[in-house]
């Protein structure tokens, strides 16, 4: 499959949802919880519809898996080879906190890679995008893209982790790091700082799910980084059960 031909084309069925998200994060939503809990807005909803639609119209043949669709059996997604990963919204809790820090997220996956991956950021205008061969590119607030890149390895380490998970575990992963600084950043955006060079690593012992990092997953690897099991090997998507093992993300020097 030619990346390069289709990135511009999934950037513009991302952006299309980051605007329609916009539109709802600026008017007085109202917040219902799912399940198991998790916050859900009309955004989470009309972000998915636009985006389903979108990609349909990329390609009618690749499969959609995402946080806000129907739940598809495993005896179907078993055969699939190539799929696409999308959260509508990824850091709900961000988007109704107000905090500006959520992602709309698409990533190709192939043979359990992700090898394409668009993460917007809509209330901080920012975009990311990379794939596989490709390299990785941020579009910042005054509208111009250009190549970003995993930092160089440093004594002190500049550590992201979730606000909203910051437990025992991951708090001693971070003291084992020896001299560090924390860095604050909401949902997916955390691959993201470390694939521009603005922290270097980012442990995550604690759940997440497949859509919720398949796309910056991608972004960092294109710019240099990786993600890892905390066995060493690398994090692979298409599982049964879309619920993540605990990894690490950061630039490939570190592994
Ligand atoms: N118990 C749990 N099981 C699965 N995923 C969880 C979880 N608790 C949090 N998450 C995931 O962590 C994401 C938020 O991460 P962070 O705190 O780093 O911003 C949530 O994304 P959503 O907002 O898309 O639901 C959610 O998917
Ligand atoms: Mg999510």
């Amino acid at each position: 499959m030619d990346f390069a031909s289709i990135l511009p084309d999934v950037i513009k069925v991302a952006d299309e949802a980051s605007e329609r998200v916009l539109q709802i994060y600026q008017t007085d939503f109202k917040v219902s919880y799912k399940e198991d809990q998790s916050p859900i807005t009309a955004a989470d909803t009309a972000a998915h519809d636009i985006i389903v639609r979108g990609l349909r119209g990329i390609s009618r043949d690749i499969p959609i898996l995402s946080e806000e669709g129907r739940e598809i059996p495993w005896e179907d997604r078993k055969h699939w080879s190539r799929f696409w990963l999308v959260d509508p919204i990824d850091g709900t809790k961000d988007f109704t906190q107000r905090t500006g820090e959520f992602t709309v997220n698409i990533a190709l996956i192939e043979d359990g890679e992700p090898v394409l991956g668009v993460v917007t950021a809509p209330a901080l205008k920012e975009a990311f995008w990379g794939a596989k061969g490709e390299g990785a590119y941020l579009r910042d607030r005054t509208g111009r893209a250009h190549r970003i890149q995993v930092a160089e390895p440093k004594r002190l380490k500049r550590v992201v982790a979730s606000k909203n998970h910051l437990n025992a575990e991951t708090r001693e992963f971070i003291e084992k790091l020896g001299e560090h600084q924390l860095v604050q950043a909401g949902s997916s955006l955390k691959f993201c700082r470390i694939a521009q060079g603005h922290a270097d690593i980012y442990p995550r012992l604690g759940p997440t799910s497949e859509w919720d990092t398949g796309a910056a997953h991608a972004v960092l690897l294109a710019a240099g980084g990786n993600v890892r099991k905390l066995d060493g090997t690398p994090l692979l998507y298409g599982k049964e059960h879309p619920l993540n093992p605990y990894f690490v993300a950061a630039g490939d020097w570190y592994f």
